[in-house]
C-alpha cells in the first residue's frame, strides 16, 4: 500500500495517478448538448459552503460527470529553479488572496483556474456549457464516504476531436493562459509571460489545429445515487495553520 507522506513529492504525480477506466468519448459526451447534463449546481447541504454539484440521476463506479471550467497554465520548463510554487504564481491571486478555484493538473502539468484576474474569455463560462460546472464541487477528505469523485487532467489535443462542424457540440470550457504572468521564480525574482496562443486556432474547414490545453473531467469513484452531492478531496498540501477553518484532512 502507498502512502502519500512517504512518496517523495517529484514522484507523487507519478505514483498516485488514478488509471483512466473510462474512455475518451465519455468526456466528449460531456459537449454534446444533446445529451442531458449529468448533475447541476444547487446550494450545499453542508451549511455556509456556498453552491455544491449534484447528481442529476444514479451512475456507476468510473463515469465522468462534469467538467471544470477555466484557464490552463502549463507547468513551467524544468529549468526552472526546483521548488518554484508554479501551483500558485501571482496571476492566479485575486483582490482578496489566493484563488480558492485553482487545481493542479498532475497528469499533464500545470493548474486549472476558473478566475484569473484578466482573463475574462466569455466562452468558458458555465453559461455556455451546463456539464463545465466542477470548479463548484466542494470538499470532502477521500477517507470519507462523501468523497464520491476524483479530477483526473488531460490534453484536449489528446481526444478525437477532429472535425468541429461534425460534432453538434457545447463549448471546450479551457483555454491556455496568454498574455499574462505564466509563472514566477522567487530564487531569481525572474518574472515570466506567456505571450501566444496555442489552442483552438481554426483553420478555413473549421479544423481545430492545436489544443495543447489541459482539462479537467470529474470521475465516480464508487455508485452515486440521484440528487447525492458531489465531493472531491481538495488534498491542500498547505502548513496547518495555513488551512481553512471548514477544511478536514
Ligand atoms: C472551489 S470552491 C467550491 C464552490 C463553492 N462552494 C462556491 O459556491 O463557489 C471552494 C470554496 O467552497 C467552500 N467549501 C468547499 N468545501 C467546503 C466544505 N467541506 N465545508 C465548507 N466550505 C467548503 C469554501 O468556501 C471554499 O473556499
Amino acid at each position: 500500500m502507498l502512502f502519500k507522506q512517504f512518496i517523495p513529492s517529484f514522484l507523487r504525480p507519478v505514483l498516485l495517478q488514478k488509471p483512466p477506466f473510462f474512455a475518451s468519448s465519455q468526456i466528449l459526451r460531456l459537449l454534446n448538448p444533446s445529451l442531458p447534463p449529468p448533475c447541476y449546481t444547487s446550494n450545499s447541504l453542508t451549511p455556509d459552503a456556498g453552491l455544491g454539484v449534484f447528481a442529476s440521476s444514479s451512475h456507476p463506479p468510473h463515469t465522468p460527470l462534469c467538467l471544470y471550467a477555466g484557464v490552463h497554465h502549463p507547468a513551467p520548463p524544468l529549468t526552472t529553479t526546483p521548488g518554484t510554487d508554479y501551483s500558485y504564481p501571482p496571476t492566479l491571486l485575486g483582490p482578496l488572496g489566493k484563488s480558492v478555484y485553482g487545481i493542479n493538473c498532475p497528469e499533464i502539468g500545470g493548474v486549472l483556474d476558473y478566475i484569473t484576474p484578466g482573463q475574462t474569455p466569455p466562452k468558458w463560462h458555465s453559461d455556455s456549457n451546463p456539464n463545465a460546472i466542477g470548479q463548484f464541487i466542494n470538499h470532502s477528505p477521500s477517507r470519507s464516504s462523501e468523497c464520491n469523485v476524483y479530477p483526473v487532467s488531460f490534453l484536449w489535443s489528446s481526444l478525437p476531436i477532429h472535425n468541429k462542424s461534425k460534432i453538434s457540440r457545447y463549448t471546450i470550457p479551457n483555454y491556455t493562459s496568454q498574455n499574462c504572468l505564466w509563472y514566477y521564480d522567487p530564487s531569481t525574482d525572474i518574472k515570466v509571460s506567456r505571450s501566444s496562443r496555442t489552442i483552438e486556432e481554426e483553420d478555413d474547414e473549421g479544423e481545430i489545429s492545436e489544443r495543447e490545453c489541459g482539462g479537467i473531467v470529474f470521475v465516480t469513484n464508487r455508485e452515486i445515487e440521484e440528487g447525492e452531492e458531489l465531493r472531491f478531496d481538495y488534498n491542500l498540501g498547505k502548513r496547518e495553520d495555513e488551512l481553512p477553518d471548514w477544511y478536514e484532512r
